[in-house]
C-alpha cells in the first residue's frame, strides 16, 4: 500500500515536470524551395530542417545536422511566423531526424497557420503531430519503431548497394495498402545503381523511381 502511494507521489511529480507542448526546437535552416524528392516532387515548399540525429547513415548527405547543439533553439511560433511570408501551402519537417522532438505543437501552428504539413523520416522514435503526408526512409543503421508503418504514406528506401532491394522489401508486408513505394539512389552511387533500379522497377511495377532532383537544379 505504502509502496503504491509512494509511486503515486513519484508519479504525479513526475507528470508535473514534463513539458505538455514542445514549443521550441533546435532549427540548423528553413529554406523555400521545390520538394525535389518523391511522390510530392515537384512542388513548392517550406523546408523546416530540425537538427539532431543518432542513426548514423555514412551516406547521408546533411551530416552537419547531427549535432543539434550546433544549432540555436528556435520558438516554434518564429519558426511558423518566418513560413508565413511564403506563398506556398507545404511545410516539410525534415532534420535531422525530425521525430526526436515531439512535433504536436509545432504541426498544430503550422495547421492553424494554413500549410499542409509533410515529414521526412527514419522512423526510429515514435511518431508525434498530425500529418497530411508521412515519408518514412527505412535504414539499416537503427531499427524503426512500428509506429511508423500504417501511418507512411510513402516507404522511400535509398539504394546504396544492390542489397538494399531486399532491405526494400521487407518492408511491404507491414505498410499499410495504399502506401507508395519509392527507390531513390544513393546520390554518390548514382551512376552504378541507377540502372539496376531501372530494371528493377521494369520488373516489380509497384516500385517507383525518385531521384533528388533539386540537386540536379542546383537549389536547395
Ligand atoms: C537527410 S534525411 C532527413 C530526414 C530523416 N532523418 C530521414 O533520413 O528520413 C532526408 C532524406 O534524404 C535521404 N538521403 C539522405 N542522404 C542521401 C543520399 N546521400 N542520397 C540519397 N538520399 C539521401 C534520406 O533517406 C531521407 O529520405
Ligand atoms: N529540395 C529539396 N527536397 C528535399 N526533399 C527531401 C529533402 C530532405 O533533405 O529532407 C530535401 C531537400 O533537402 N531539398
Ligand atoms: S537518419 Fe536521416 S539525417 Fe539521420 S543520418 Fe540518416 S539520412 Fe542523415
Ligand atoms: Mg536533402
Amino acid at each position: 500500500m505504502l509502496v503504491l502511494y509512494l509511486l503515486k507521489i513519484l508519479d504525479m511529480e513526475i507528470s508535473e515536470n514534463i513539458p505538455t507542448k514542445t514549443s521550441a526546437l533546435p532549427l540548423m535552416e528553413a529554406f523555400y524551395t521545390i520538394q525535389g524528392e518523391g511522390a510530392w516532387q515537384g512542388h513548392a515548399a517550406y523546408f523546416i530542417r530540425l537538427a539532431g540525429c543518432d542513426v548514423g547513415c555514412v551516406w547521408c548527405d546533411v551530416k552537419e545536422s547531427w549535432d543539434a547543439k550546433a544549432h540555436p533553439v528556435v520558438s516554434v511560433e518564429a519558426i511558423v511566423q518566418e513560413a508565413r511570408q511564403y506563398p506556398c501551402k507545404i511545410a516539410v519537417i525534415t532534420g535531422g531526424e525530425p521525430l526526436m522532438y515531439d512535433l504536436t505543437y509545432l504541426t498544430e501552428e503550422l495547421k492553424r497557420a494554413g500549410f499542409r504539413t509533410h515529414i521526412e523520416t527514419s522512423g526510429v522514435y515514435p511518431l508525434t503531430g498530425q500529418w497530411d503526408w508521412v515519408c518514412f526512409s527505412p535504414k539499416k543503421f537503427k531499427k524503426p519503431h512500428e509506429s511508423i508503418y500504417f501511418k507512411a504514406d510513402e516507404l522511400k528506401a535509398i539504394v546504396y548497394n544492390p542489397s538494399d532491394f531486399s532491405f526494400a522489401e521487407s518492408f511491404i508486408n507491414s505498410m499499410k495498402k495504399n502506401c507508395k513505394l519509392l527507390l531513390q539512389p544513393e546520390w554518390s552511387r548514382q551512376d552504378k545503381m541507377m540502372p539496376l533500379i531501372v530494371e528493377y522497377v521494369k520488373a516489380n511495377p509497384q516500385w517507383q523511381v525518385s531521384l533528388q532532383t533539386h540537386k540536379y537544379m542546383n537549389i536547395p
